[in-house]
């Protein structure tokens, strides 16, 4: 360990260890579920770490919570019910918000603690949590899915840490299971899917699964974040049966420079940028393909 600095050192991506500037750090917690830490770096802002492991930081949170958001909303005609599955920070409800169409924003995390230390130290993230459709619960994901009735939402976004941890079963058959019953027809899904770089067998299972539940369209997009292992990170879009989805042109855009988001324009998202994210390397779309 340097002095100074915060080394990301975990067994999910051996040998390799992305390291940021530390200045000060600003809280250190330990909830029922992990250890929550907030650093102020040198040069990325404010830092979210869970257990160990980046959540997110003030300068890249962008890149991250404007694609997982706005691949899947921008991709049916008019959501009007989403789910976010984790996403304490409050992020992705910020994004969610950007959406006139949608009327009712339900949010089920886990911890707590993250609700609270983001709203204590990322107030520009947390600010989601105050849109009045907003509705937040506080516990297990998969047992907040098995009780929604079938058929609910228009879209769901699993924003999740990585599958150690809290987040493991929401990498699991059976959750992705619940997720397309509580989807309408024709609903989508849009859940944090790992690095092709870090996690291809992951993906791979993911992508295996998902084809068997979602019997729309299935598949893998992804963003760059420079904190993030590998400075990249997929999404896992998938659509139920129904009024077919192409993923891959954006038929509800919301652009930069789109008016009623003057107020705090988007820094990373756009039509151009949703179409591209579908674009795999050569070795990913042998491992992975696309229908
Ligand atoms: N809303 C915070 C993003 C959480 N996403 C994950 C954090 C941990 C990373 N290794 C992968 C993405």
């Amino acid at each position: 360990v340097i002095p100074g600095w915060f080394s990301e050192i975990s067994p999910m991506w051996p040998g390799e260890a992305h390291s940021l500037k530390v200045e000060k750090i600003l809280f250190q917690g330990k909830s029922e579920y992990q250890n929550v830490m907030v650093f102020q770096s040198s040069t990325y802002g404010k830092v979210l770490v869970l257990d160990g492991v980046i959540q997110l930081t003030e300068r890249d949170e962008c890149a991250y919570q404007e694609m997982i958001t706005h691949l899947p909303l921008c991709s049916i005609p008019n959501p009007k019910k989403v789910l976010v599955i984790g996403g304490g920070d409050g992020g992705v409800l910020r994004e969610v918000s950007r959406h006139s169409s949608v009327e009712k924003i339900d949010i089920c995390e886990i911890d707590k603690m993250v609700v609270d230390v983001s709203k204590q130290f990322f107030p520009d993230i947390a600010v989601g949590f105050d849109d009045p459709r907003v509705t937040l619960h506080i516990g297990d994901g998969v047992a907040f899915l098995k009780a929604v009735p079938e058929g609910t939402y228009d879209a769901v976004i699993v924003d999740s840490s990585d599958p150690i941890g809290p987040a493991q079963e929401l990498f699991e058959k059976p959750f992705f299971e619940s997720v397309a019953r509580a989807l309408r027809p024709g609903g989508v899904v849009c859940t944090q899917a790992e690095s092709i770089w870090l996690h291809m067998h992951i993906i791979e299972d993911i992508v295996a699964n998902c084809r068997q539940i979602f019997k729309g369209s299935v598949n893998y997009a992804w963003t760059t974040v420079p904190t993030y292992p590998s400075g990249m990170i997929g999404f896992m879009l998938c659509s139920t049966e129904g009024p077919s989805v192409d993923f891959k042109h954006p038929v509800n855009p919301i652009d930069e420079n789109d008016s009623q988001q003057s107020t705090r324009p988007l820094k990373f998202y756009n039509s151009e940028i949703h179409t591209a994210a579908f674009c795999l390397p050569s070795f990913a779309k042998r491992a992975i393909g696309s229908k």
